[in-house]
């Protein structure tokens, strides 16, 4: 029961969620077995079934045709298992934390209750829920992907919306402002995207927000960037997964033409790779989406995950509105 008692004394229930189906709690010990990934994802679905997005993985079927924003991929059972473990947040660390805590407990009868008292500070400093717990909304996807834009977008809204700090990091910015002099070649962008993780995760130490918007092209490097920032706070991995040929299609800044044509060199697409994401929390499509769709999947799967006041979500009333 401590385990417990600190959990929903922390407003942070949701730290009991396994992270993937085929991890469970029994008795408060961490176990890999099955169903109640799915289990937990419910309560969290039901936002984004509402907008006609998917959520909670281990569903997996699309809503809404192609066009459909697809949610929470990589929770799903495909990807269950190693891949996941200790990501998102490390929270199998935090469950595992006080599964031992428990189990210690029980060795300590009647003691409860000191316990509690002395963990509870401890445990809040080390692991605050996740409405306070720095986090990191990290984008990745091709040139014309969208995700500039919804990264701006999502930025805005959070400050509008989020008595938090809200840091945009696009990739442009960057470029100019942090990664000037850094080419696009394997050496320069892993560099580039490591420099944004590091940034982020400072953000994400003090309890900010941090909104990215690289293209990251590279697993190695978002790897990196996960490791760093979930040594002090939470990733989230959105995965812009707009296909080449629409992204080609926008060519929004004409660098797809001039990449077919050989004047722009290593473009990522065509010329330079792009290793899908295996990891992504979320995955959207933005073909034949509108912005404002697009958006509310992004923010309504973090109000799903515990990261934003459910409230916040643009579909609902908001204070005072
Ligand atoms: N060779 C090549 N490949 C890809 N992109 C190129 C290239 N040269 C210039 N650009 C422009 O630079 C933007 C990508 O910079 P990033 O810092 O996000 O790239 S990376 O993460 O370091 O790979 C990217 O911006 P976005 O279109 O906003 O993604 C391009 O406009
Ligand atoms: N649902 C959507 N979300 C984001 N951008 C969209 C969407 N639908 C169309 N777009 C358009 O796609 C383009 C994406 O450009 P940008 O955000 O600069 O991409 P990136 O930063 O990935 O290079 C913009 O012109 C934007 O208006």
């Amino acid at each position: 029961m401590l385990a417990e008692a600190i959990a929903a004394g922390l407003e942070g229930t949701h730290l009991w969620r396994p992270r993937s189906a085929a991890e469970t709690i029994v008795d408060g010990e961490l176990a890999r077995s099955g169903a109640r990934g799915a289990e937990h994802a419910g309560a969290e679905r039901s936002g984004a079934e509402r907008s006609g997005a998917e959520h909670g993985g281990a569903r997996g079927a699309e809503h809404g045709g192609a066009r459909g924003a697809e949610h929470g991929g990589a929770r799903g059972a495909e990807h269950a298992g190693a891949e996941r473990a200790g990501s998102v947040g490390g929270d199998l660390v935090w469950v595992e934390g006080l599964g031992r805590l428990r189990g210690a407990t029980k060795e300590m009868a009647g003691s409860g209750d000191v316990l509690l008292a002395k963990v509870m500070p401890v445990l809040s400093r080390w692991r605050p829920p996740r409405r306070e717990r720095g986090v990191v909304v990290f984008f990745t996807g091709l040139s014309g992907s969208g995700k500039s834009t919804l990264a701006k977008g999502l930025a805005e809204y959070l400050t509008g919306h989020v008595d938090r700090t809200v840091t945009l990091l696009d990739g442009d910015i960057v470029r100019r402002m942090l990664s000037s002099g850094l080419g696009f070649d394997r050496a320069g962008r892993d560099l580039n995207v490591r420099r944004i993780g590091f940034v982020a995760a400072e953000v994400a130490r003090h309890g900010g927000i941090a909104v990215c918007a690289p293209i990251a092209p590279y697993a190695d490097s978002r790897a990196a960037v996960r490791a760093m920032v979930e040594a002090v706070g939470d990733l989230v991995l959105v995965h812009v997964a707009t296909p080449l040929e629409e992204c080609e299609r926008r060519d929004v800044k004409g660098l797809y033409k001039k990449a077919r044509a050989g004047v722009v060199t290593q473009f990522t697409g065509i010329s330079d790779p792009y290793d899908e994401p295996l990891d992504a929390d979320l995955r959207v499509d933005t073909t034949g989406v509108s912005f404002e769709e697009s958006l509310a999947v992004i923010t309504e799967f973090l109000a799903a995950g515990g990261w934003l006041p459910t409230r916040t979500t643009p579909t609902d009333p908001q204070p005072g509105g």
